[in-house]
């Protein structure tokens, strides 16, 4: 279990993250998500012990490991954590056996015991064909794969992974992917994720913290999050695509009826329509470009600086610069207040 009990950490006046409250159980696969500099790579190095928090606590089962308030934190080396970055960070001098043996000799394991677990986490991972290569000597995936062999081999309660996954194609980064949580299942601890592709996020996950300007805007199973947005914020950053939202003076007239100042409406792309011909509930923008997802077509347009998209199972044929109608449904999904709270 994982408890992060109203957690801050401020540089100077600058508070990177804010009163973060989460509890999730173990054997949990917790992401935090959030665009670029919303406190996430913070929050995990207050995890791992690489930075000590300004206020709040961090509880890893019956243990505290940090505490802001009193000012210390338990050191890296001996809370029980393994810890995967972008870069992969391996020994260059040494082969991928020597990489994964190596924190088993620190923690002072003798020969037997190491090359028989050596070989099992090499096996769990694929690359045990690959133990006497070095590090130049593999590609990219592999060399993230022999890093997590590293980090689980000494059977950490808690695996930390930094947006492991980054520096990887398209395609090796989706199988990728299915590869860490069958490691993660494997080993039975809890991990915690960081990165900033929602997709990710919501594919990986049991828990997601959605992270913005410090504070978690919201915390809890993926689905429940597309389901049910609490903020204007999350509504437009998770799902595939996310869903769209327009003010209510952007609307046609037949649409704002009713609807009070200032608010608003979300819609999702899968409730839209699109059209060639203006229509009294649709809105004009200029079409960017349509692309498949799963069977169907995904239209974006944009005026402005807003972007708006559709899933639709037919469309006319558009070009770029053309304008497109989007038709809009009857009621919202949700509606949101000024400050992004949901309102309905
Ligand atoms: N040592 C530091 N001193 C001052 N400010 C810092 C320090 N470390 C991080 N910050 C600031 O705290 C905020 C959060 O940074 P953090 O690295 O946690 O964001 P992130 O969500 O991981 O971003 P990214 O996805 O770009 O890595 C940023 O505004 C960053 O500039």
């Amino acid at each position: 279990m994982i408890r992060l009990e109203t957690l801050g950490k401020s540089f100077g006046s600058f508070d990177a993250v804010k009163d973060v409250n989460i509890e999730v159980p173990k054997g949990a696969f917790l992401v935090l998500v959030g665009p670029s500099g919303c406190g996430k790579s913070t929050m995990l190095r207050m995890l791992a012990g690489l930075e000590t928090p300004s206020a709040g606590r961090i509880v890893f089962g019956e243990d505290t490991v940090s505490d802001g308030e009193k000012g210390w934190t338990i050191d890296p080396s001996r809370r029980n954590v393994g810890l995967v970055f972008q870069s992969y960070a391996l020994w260059p001098h040494m082969t991928v056996a020597g990489n994964v043996d190596w924190p088993l000799k620190v923690k002072g394991l003798d020969k037997a015991e190491r090359q028989a677990r050596v070989s099992e986490v090499l096996g769990l991972l694929g690359i045990g064909a690959l133990a006497q290569r070095y590090p130049n000597e593999i590609s990219g995936g592999q060399q993230q794969r022999v890093a997590i062999a590293r980090m689980i081999a000494p059977k950490p309660g808690i695996l930390l992974f930094d947006e492991p996954l980054s520096n990887l194609d398209a395609k090796l980064r989706v199988e990728m992917r299915t590869e860490l949580l069958r490691v993660h299942r494997a080993t039975g601890a809890t991990s915690v994720y960081v990165t900033h592709d929602q997709v990710e996020a919501m594919t990986m996950a049991s828990h997601v913290a959605v992270l913005n300007a410090g504070r978690v805007e919201q915390f809890g199973p993926p689905a429940e999050l597309v389901a049910r947005p609490a903020t204007a914020f999350v509504a437009t950053f998770v799902g595939t695509p996310p869903a769209n939202l327009v003010p209510v003076s952007a609307l046609p007239p037949v649409l704002a009826a009713g609807h009070p100042q200032g608010v608003s409406l979300m819609y999702r792309p899968e409730d839209m329509r699109v059209s060639a011909q203006p229509t009294p509930d649709s809105l004009a923008f200029e079409f960017a470009e349509a692309s498949p997802v799963a069977g169907r077509i995904m239209i974006t347009g944009t005026s402005g600086d807003r972007r708006l998209t559709a899933v639709v199972d037919q469309a006319p044929h558009f070009t770029v610069g053309d304008s497109v109608h989007f038709i809009l449904p009857p009621s919202p999904a949700a509606l949101f207040g000024a400050t992004g709270e949901r309102l309905q």
